[in-house]
């Protein structure tokens, strides 16, 4: 399966938005991380996230989740404004998104349909049986069917992803938001993901942001493409036009080739001790 049948750039356009960004910037304390970002997705679209270490991925994508409020600009998601809800209303909206952090995998103290319930169980009054037939629908959606027993040191590594994807879908949310959804996977593996988040996309309509290092993989199921570079967005644009972007810039990050040279010390020495 490939995202072959991509919409054109009019179509998209004439999609309702599902999340806008304008003019974000945030600060760690003095040190500035993203600059002036302006970004939106497009209802039933596919945006994948790239940069390099440090690029300010994990950032922005915590902004989109709600994790941290904007400071200058504005996030809207769904059509509400993130910096203007509190409390119940907040939580309404979060119902509406799924989650599936990178290292947020699954609590390895449960069993893999316990951990695909456990946002049913945190945000809903539902009856165990009911929240058991939803669990098991996603786990199938997932092709999990029949692992749910299973505790998470039982599956593979691809398993654990479709587990955690499962989780992120059981709230049957509007928006899915994936950190690195191919690390440490194999190719094949890595391959079989993608074709499941091109189904689910299909099959429950609905529009997902992927943060990703894996250029292969954002080629296949992207239908646009943003890469940050250093906190700034250096290209926001169909698969196509970064594919055959002719800015150095775009082509060295979307074929590694400056990394080592961009690498900055400080970050440098945070990333070595575990910050
Ligand atoms: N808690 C923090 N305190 C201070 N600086 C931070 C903190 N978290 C991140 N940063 C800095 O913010 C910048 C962006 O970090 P971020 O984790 O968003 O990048 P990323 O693109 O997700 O990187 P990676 O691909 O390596 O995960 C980096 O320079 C990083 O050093």
């Amino acid at each position: 399966m490939t995202a072959a049948n991509r919409p054109s750039a009019e179509e998209l356009r004439s999609r309702p938005k599902v999340i806008e960004v304008d003019h974000l910037d945030f600060s760690f304390g003095t040190r500035q991380v993203l600059f002036d970002i302006d970004l939106d997705v497009r209802e039933g679209e596919i945006m994948v996230i790239m940069g390099g270490s440090g690029s300010g991925k994990t950032t922005l994508l915590r902004h989109l989740v709600g994790l941290m409020p904007p400071q200058p600009g504005r996030v809207r998601l769904l059509g509400r404004d993130l910096g203007q809800l509190k409390g119940r209303k907040l939580l309404d909206l979060k119902r509406r998104i799924g989650v599936a952090f990178q290292f947020g995998a699954l609590f390895s103290s449960l069993s893999v349909a316990e951990n695909v319930k456990l946002p049913l169980r945190e945000l809903t009054d539902l009856e165990e049986r009911t929240m058991d037939i939803m669990a098991n629908m996603k786990l199938e959606v997932c092709n999990l069917s029949g692992f749910g027993h299973l505790m998470p040191s039982d599956l593979s590594g691809g398993m654990m992803k479709r587990a955690s994807i499962a989780r992120a879908i059981v709230m049957d949310p509007k928006l899915v938001f994936l950190d690195e959804p191919s690390s440490g996977l194999d190719p094949v593996v890595s391959s079989a993901l993608d074709d499941l988040i091109l189904k689910l996309r299909d099959a429950m309509d609905i529009s997902v942001v992927v943060v990703s290092h894996d250029v292969e993989s954002a080629f296949k199921i992207a239908d646009r493409i943003t890469i940050l570079d250093k906190g700034h967005i250096l290209i926001s644009d169909r698969v196509e036009a970064v594919r055959n972007s002719p800015n150095e810039r775009v082509q060295n990050l979307l074929h590694r080739r400056s990394e080592q040279i961009d690498l900055d010390p400080t970050e440098y020495l945070r990333r070595l001790a575990g910050d």
